[in-house]
């Protein structure tokens, strides 16, 4: 019989790394000259922040046509910059002095680079997370010690933590990414013990993302991540700071509105899901499917392409649920259980990191109510919720 194609044989054409999965490998960290006035300012923004002169700053750029950025990498780095400028840019008032229009000055380069790449006009994990990083020694490891950000927000070394943990979890998992293509040759050849040996590579490797997780605790201070990093992640959709989204000057006559950062974004975790046929519910009744599904347009194209390229090939689910091999199912469980444990290792974050400090400023005397939205998620989802509606369904998928 015709061997089938196996349409993710080639990870380099979803701009997939075999060695650190959807992480943009040796990301830029300078633009052609012209564009300096973006990066220096990029790499300003907390003290120009903390000096309130952020917005000033901006409105003195000079006009900078795209067209001298070449290649993917200028342009992830050019939407990074422009991204965090951007985030900068409208929360530099926090949320007594917001501001409802982005200057045309880097309104219209940062939507002309968003088209090109596919990707909206506001940070998004694939910037911040993704691309955001270098290593101190360039012939050193990829650990945290020997790793840097390009850019950071105010709050200290906060950014950093929260961006090179989330990071580091991403290149643990990266190893399970690339046995995806030799997980649906097994099946469509049904090979047993290849299928096998590739899960036993994703259940450890899940394992091992969980414990990366380990280390937000000692590089992120949850004071500092919910008093001040989470607003410049925060976005204009479901914002009643920005109730009728953000003005982009010179580019579109009435404002728009795009979701704030949220690891919805990561194609890592929903790569799993799709590989294991976990499903959240339907798009059609169901907020967290319908979320995670939006959420998939905030990533690069490419990547949200190979999602949909696994989550529509052989089904590893229905092969191993009409199979008579009792390891095979056990090794299924201990695939989704590890999920399921990473989810909830990470709900335990969020309670640290966000539920203990929300309640905390509540109960402080001279505190206002804390705001609607800061129960949500930095993605603008009511966050518990979502996460355990997310795991629930993931612990279902057990056999
Ligand atoms: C201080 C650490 C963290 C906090 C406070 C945090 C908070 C949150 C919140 C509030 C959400 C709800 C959706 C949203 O509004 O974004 C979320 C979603 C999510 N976070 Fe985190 N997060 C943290 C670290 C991480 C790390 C290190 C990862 C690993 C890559 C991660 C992966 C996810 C994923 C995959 C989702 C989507 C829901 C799901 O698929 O389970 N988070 N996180
Ligand atoms: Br933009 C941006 C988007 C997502 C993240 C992120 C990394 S891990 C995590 N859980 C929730 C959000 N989140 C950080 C910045």
């Amino acid at each position: 019989m015709a061997l089938l194609m196996n349409p993710l044989s080639n990870l380099e054409t979803y701009n997939i790394s075999e060695d650190l999965g959807f992480i943009l490998e040796d990301p830029l960290e300078e633009l052609p000259d012209p564009y300096q006035p973006w990066i220096r300012l990029a790499k300003n923004l907390p003290s120009l922040i903390d000096d309130q002169q952020l917005r000033d700053e901006v409105k003195k750029l000079p006009e900078l046509s795209i067209c001298h950025l070449q290649g993917h990498k200028e342009l992830r780095l050019a939407h990074l910059a422009l991204g965090c400028i951007t985030m900068g840019y409208v929360w530099e008032g926090g949320d007594k002095d917001v501001t409802q229009v982005l200057p045309r000055i880097i309104a219209v380069p940062f939507c002309e680079i968003s088209k090109k790449l596919g990707l909206p006009p506001i940070m998004v994990y694939a910037d911040c997370v993704l691309a955001n990083w270098k290593k101190k020694d360039p012939s050193g490891p990829m650990t945290y010690d020997n790793m840097e950000t390009l850019f950071a927000f105010p709050g200290g070394d906060c950014s950093k933590g929260f961006f090179l943990v989330s990071l580091l979890v991403e290149r643990a998992a990266a190893s399970a990414v690339k046995v995806i293509p030799d997980i649906f040759d097994a099946i469509i050849n049904k090979n047993c013990n290849v299928l096998k040996e590739g899960l036993r590579t994703v259940s450890s490797s899940l394992r091992e993302a969980e414990q990366t997780f380990h280390l937000v605790h000692e590089y992120v201070d949850p004071i500092d991540f919910f008093k001040i990093l989470r607003i410049y992640l925060s976005g204009w959709k479901g914002n009643s700071l920005l109730p009728e989204g953000l003005k982009y000057e010179g580019v579109w006559n009435n404002p728009r509105k795009f979701s704030g950062g949220s690891a919805a974004q990561s194609s890592i975790i929903q790569c799993f899901d799709a590989l294991l046929g976990i499903q959240h519910g339907s798009v059609h009744e169901n907020s967290s499917a319908q979320f995670l599904q939006e959420m998939r347009d905030y990533m690069p194209p490419s990547h949200k392409a190979f999602l949909e390229a696994v989550a529509s090939g052989p089904s590893v689910r229905e092969f191993i649920l009409s199979s008579k091999d009792a390891d095979l199912k056990k090794i299924y469980d201990e695939c989704v259980r590890a999920l399921v444990d990473l989810r909830n290792y990470h709900l335990k974050v969020v309670a640290k990191y966000i539920i203990i400090p929300s309640s905390q400023l509540k109960n402080n005397a001279n505190r206002k109510e804390v705001k609607e939205d800061e129960e949500k998620g930095t993605g603008g989802t009511d966050l518990m919720s979502f996460l355990k509606s997310v795991r629930d369904t993931t612990k279902k998928a057990c056999l």
